[in-house]
């Protein structure tokens, strides 16, 4: 089966986006892995499918898979793409867009730079709001924010838990180059404590507006960015009060910022800015079982 796709890029996060807005979407998760396949199939951190809108109050839907296949409830750089994608592709006039997606309704708007600000929605902190924590897990509170502590790639780690829709554990650390980001990542992501997994965040403040992150993935291993992590981890610390209300996140892939008004109480929602682009276009032949579980093809 022959499909159509756009490959775009957010800050080095990779989407192969398919348009879904006339024809239904009926790819299996065998299928969706060999899309985001860098030997064998397109190659992509995550699939975006845009969908036509299901309610009244919206533009589109649109619903996102990382490279292993599971469909998750939220992605920030695919946010910026999606936006673009369907201005660019005339599906819509509008440089201001109200999105459905697994979570819940995301607002991105096309800025005149040709950057991409998304209103994520709200973070959430406290525990019975985290759904991806496993239940009766108890944690220490140091000042406003709560740090739990988890072991991790066999040290003990202090995590901060985020849901930005997706869940995000959020760990400081003084250089992110020397981070173990590929020990403690997997680890943190597997854990019995996180059912559902997790995002994991590898957060170097620098100044009180701008800090380093690096982001091992839920589903798709380091990223060169992660939107919802960049997001995750700039409330963490101003949580923590490491950052004032705006912070420049420097991801491998490029610059992310994020803000976030926080200061009296209310809940605010968080926005996040930065680039997205089209790369290229393609068909790709799908083959009918998609790419199997790893190991299962060996002979
Ligand atoms: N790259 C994304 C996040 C994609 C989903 C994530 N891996 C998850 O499983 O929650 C972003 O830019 O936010």
């Amino acid at each position: 089966m022959k499909i159509h796709f756009t490959k775009m890029q957010g800050a080095g996060n990779d989407f192969v986006v398919l348009d879904c807005t006339r024809s239904a979407f009926h790819l299996n998760a065998d299928q969706i892995r060999f899309l985001g396949d860098r030997h064998m199939g397109v190659g992509a951190d995550q699939i975006l499918v845009v969908e036509k809108a299901s309610r009244p109050d919206t533009d589109f839907r649109y619903r996102i898979f990382n490279q292993d296949g599971g469909e998750v409830e939220q992605c920030g750089n695919g946010a910026r793409c999606f936006a673009k994608f369907v201005f660019e592709k005339g599906l819509t006039d509008k440089r201001s867009i109200r999105v459905e997606t697994m979570k819940g309704v995301i607002e991105p708007r096309l800025c005149d730079d040709g950057r991409v600000r998304v209103n994520m929605g709200l973070p959430r902190f406290e525990p019975e709001e985290l759904p991806f924590l496993c239940q009766g897990v108890s944690h220490l509170s140091r000042g406003t924010d709560t740090l739990w502590e988890v072991r991790a790639g066999g040290q003990d780690c202090w995590v901060s838990l985020v849901s930005m829709g997706n869940p995000h554990a959020v760990m400081v650390v003084g250089d992110v180059d020397e981070a173990r980001v590929s020990e403690i990542g997997p680890d943190l992501e597997n854990s019995p404590l996180f059912p559902r997994r997790v995002n994991v965040g590898f957060l170097q403040p620098l100044s009180r507006s701008s800090a380093r992150l690096r982001v091992w993935e839920r589903g798709a291993g380091e990223t060169l960015a992660c939107g919802t992590g960049a997001c995750a981890a700039a409330v963490a610390g101003m949580r923590r009060g490491l950052f004032d209300s705006a912070v420049e996140i420097q991801a491998r892939g490029g610059r992310l910022l994020i803000e976030w008004q926080a200061a009296d109480g209310e809940p605010r929602p968080v926005y996040l800015t930065g680039p997205a682009a089209i790369v290229f276009e393609g068909e790709v032949d799908i083959p009918e079982g998609g790419l199997p579980a790893k190991g299962a093809n060996h002979v």
